[in-house]
């Protein structure tokens, strides 16, 4: 089968993630082992998709071919009508840079900046100017219900806090997509609730569209879609609470 071509797939403002076929094979000794098989998935602006699935089943792959950190085998990520198998790798990482927002369970916050800081150092390294930056940091800090710390270091703030940096974090580049693994893994259950809250909130706010990789399917209500992975392929996604 021909990959298909970048004009096959107009730009569309209302769905910032499009993967179209996408199949990803990692070499295995003599073979190899498909991780992703022809996978289609679309996600609108302003909606949150959880991807569920056992162990072994693809989601991390979905997530890193998304985040264009490795190329498809097969098949197309479209980040905001961008075509990512197009580009070279220095474009490739302006587009994750300046539209993709990458959450990971872990929010890896600096030992020594306090929660403002850590946000104001994102943008200072895509070259912005601090002031700007300061304000930006200081409204997602708010918006993420952490106005009263953010002079905290990572050590003064609760698992879920640090959680909530890590989200305020990613959305300092204004991404059009938000990728998320497992965000509730290392929080109780009162926090894991509000984390996915606050993404299926942010999401709508900023209009961007996100996908969450779960184990948790406790609070996979709040979001819009499930979708499963089984064998690096997907089944139909189902809205949620229709
Ligand atoms: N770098 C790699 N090299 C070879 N095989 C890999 C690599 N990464 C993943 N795989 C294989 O690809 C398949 C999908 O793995 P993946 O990590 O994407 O699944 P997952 O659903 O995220 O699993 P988990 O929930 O345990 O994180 C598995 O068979 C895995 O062993």
């Amino acid at each position: 089968m021909n990959t298909p071509t970048t004009t096959q797939y107009a730009a569309s403002a209302a769905m910032p993630l499009q993967l179209i076929d996408l199949t990803l094979e990692y070499p295995d000794g003599e073979g190899t082992i498909k991780a992703l098989d022809s996978v289609n998935l679309s996600v609108g602006a302003g909606q949150v998709l959880s991807l569920i699935g056992p162990s072994g089943s693809g989601k991390s792959s979905l997530l890193a071919a998304a985040a264009t950190l490795i190329r498809p085998t097969h098949g197309l990520v479209i980040i905001d009508g961008t075509t990512a198998s197009d580009l070279n790798d220095a474009q490739m990482t302006t587009l994750r840079r300046e539209k993709i927002g990458i959450i990971f369970q872990q929010p890896n916050l600096l030992a020594s900046l306090t929660a403002v800081e850590q946000l104001m150092i994102s943008d200072h390294l895509r070259g912005k100017p601090l002031k700007a930056a300061k304000v930006r940091a200081l409204e997602l800090l708010e918006i993420v219900g952490l106005q009263d710390s953010a002079k905290k270091r990572p050590h003064q703030l609760s698992g879920g806090q640090r959680q909530r940096v890590n989200i305020a974090r990613a959305l300092m580049g204004q991404p059009k997509v938000l990728l998320v693994d497992e965000p509730t893994a290392a929080l109780d259950n009162a926090r894991s609730e509000s984390i996915v809250k606050l993404l299926a909130q942010v999401t709508k706010e900023f209009s961007v569209a996100t996908v969450m990789v779960t184990h948790d399917t406790e609070f996979i209500s709040l979001t819009d879609s499930v979708a499963t992975m089984r064998d690096g392929a997907l089944g139909a996604s189902e809205l949620v609470g229709v």
